[in-house]
């Protein structure tokens, strides 16, 4: 038996969510690039969970749901009293506060498809909430109740900021919630489908799923790219700090993946958007300096720009705070994760590998006093 490191190059599910090949990535067959001009982000979630575009009328239905399950119960809003909350990080009390909201879903435990299909709805509703309601509290504010005429993408902003937000903002954060929203069997969701193959609850799929993306080689990595912008500080500096960081065989976050070869397709979008609105902003200077390390790292190392780096200085210009860049990424990932769970549950087998044992032989047990 032997392993392969990372499990790459494994093939660990059939799946007709997303896929990735030739390095062009779609959403049920629909190229992300379309996606991303086009769609809704409610219109996403609809394909995801049903595999197909919704109807006119199907997208309203989904839109209303959504919009009409935003609240989140007081009980667990209550609890971010008993956080540490101006020291916690914001993803830890997201995964924090999603479990606690299993605790307070009187059908947490049904396990039909209609109960898990509103579990579902319930969560990518109040996912929004609660990070918005987090980020608020922790600064001595209130939090804010959604608009019921808003998109998904402007209640988020609403919600954080208690301005409803410009047409170039919730545009610029649709397509970032499109481009997020699903990316076949990443990190997280393999995490999110192992957890609930074992036939445990949607939370608790979900719980797994915000762990495994908050660290900084997969969801965490976008505030990272953040920190890096702000201690290189200005353009003149990129070249002597990403030198020297390459030098002393350190990774540069935001760069490298594990399936794209050419370059992840989604950060020409992420791009394209950081220019504009860095230049609407007038700090055009995260984006001239995310441009020279992407030249720099590209050049030298072969390796593109993810999903991540891009959206950085998007998120920094939606005037968003950097450490609550992982938890926006996981409120559109968790479009993709609770499909992946639906799509597991429709055809389960428990998903148990084997590992290659690479400790000592047979041992004889020897009594504690004769060791
Ligand atoms: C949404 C997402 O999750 S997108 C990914 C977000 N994560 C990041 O941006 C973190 C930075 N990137 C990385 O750590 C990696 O590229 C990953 C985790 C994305 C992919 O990892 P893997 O496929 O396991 O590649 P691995 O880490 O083995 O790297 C292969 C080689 O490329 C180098 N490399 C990979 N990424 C980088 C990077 N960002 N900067 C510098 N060197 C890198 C490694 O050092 C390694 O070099 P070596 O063979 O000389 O030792
Ligand atoms: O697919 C991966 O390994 C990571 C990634 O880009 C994502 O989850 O969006």
């Amino acid at each position: 038996m032997t392993s392969t490191k990372g499990l790459e190059g494994v093939v660990a599910t059939q799946s007709a969510i997303s896929s990735i090949i030739d390095d062009t990535l779609t959403y049920v067959g629909y190229d992300i690039d379309d996606l991303a001009e086009h769609a809704s982000f409610e219109e996403v979630i609809y394909l995801l969970w049903h595999k197909r575009l919704p109807k006119a009328d199907e997208l309203l239905e989904l839109k209303q749901q959504l919009a009409d399950n935003m609240a989140v119960p007081q009980e667990v809003l209550n609890h971010f009293k008993t956080y540490p909350i101006d020291k916690v990080h914001p993803m830890t009390a997201l995964r924090t506060s999603v479990s606690i909201l299993g605790l307070y879903d009187e059908n947490a435990e049904d396990m039909s498809v209609e109960a898990n299909y509103l579990k579902a709805i319930q969560l990518q509703a109040k996912m929004s909430t609660l990070i918005t309601a987090f980020a608020r509290v922790r600064k001595g504010q209130d939090p804010i109740a959604p608009k019921s005429d808003l998109s998904y993408a402007a209640n988020f902003l609403y919600m954080l900021n208690g301005t409803v937000p410009e047409a170039i903002e919730e545009e610029a954060f649709n397509k970032a919630l499109v481009l997020h929203a699903d990316h076949e069997l990443n990190a997280s969701t393999f995490t999110a489908r192992v957890c609930v193959a074992t036939l445990s609850d949607v939370y608790s799929g979900v719980v797994a799923a915000l762990g495994a993306l908050k660290g900084p080689l997969h969801g965490g990595a976008n505030e990272q790219v953040m920190k890096m912008l702000m201690e290189i500080g200005s353009v003149e500096n990129v070249e002597p700090y990403i030198n020297n960081k390459l030098n002393n065989k350190e990774k540069i976050m935001g760069f490298g993946h594990r399936v794209y070869e050419k370059g992840d397709p989604r950060a020409k979008h992420l791009r394209e958007m950081s220019q504009k609105l860095t230049k609407i902003r007038g700090e055009e200077k995260w984006y001239e300096m995310s441009i020279k390390i992407d030249e720099i790292v590209t050049g030298q190392k072969n390796l593109p720009p993810n999903v991540d780096f891009y959206s950085a200085s998007v998120y920094h210009s939606l005037n968003i705070d950097h450490d609550l860049f992982t938890p926006v990424f996981a409120v559109s990932r968790v479009s993709g994760w609770l499909a992946h769970i639906l799509e597991q549950y429709s055809n389960n087998r428990l998903i148990r590998p084997r590992a290659e044992y690479i400790g000592p032989g047979m041992q004889k047990y020897v009594p504690v006093e004769k060791r």
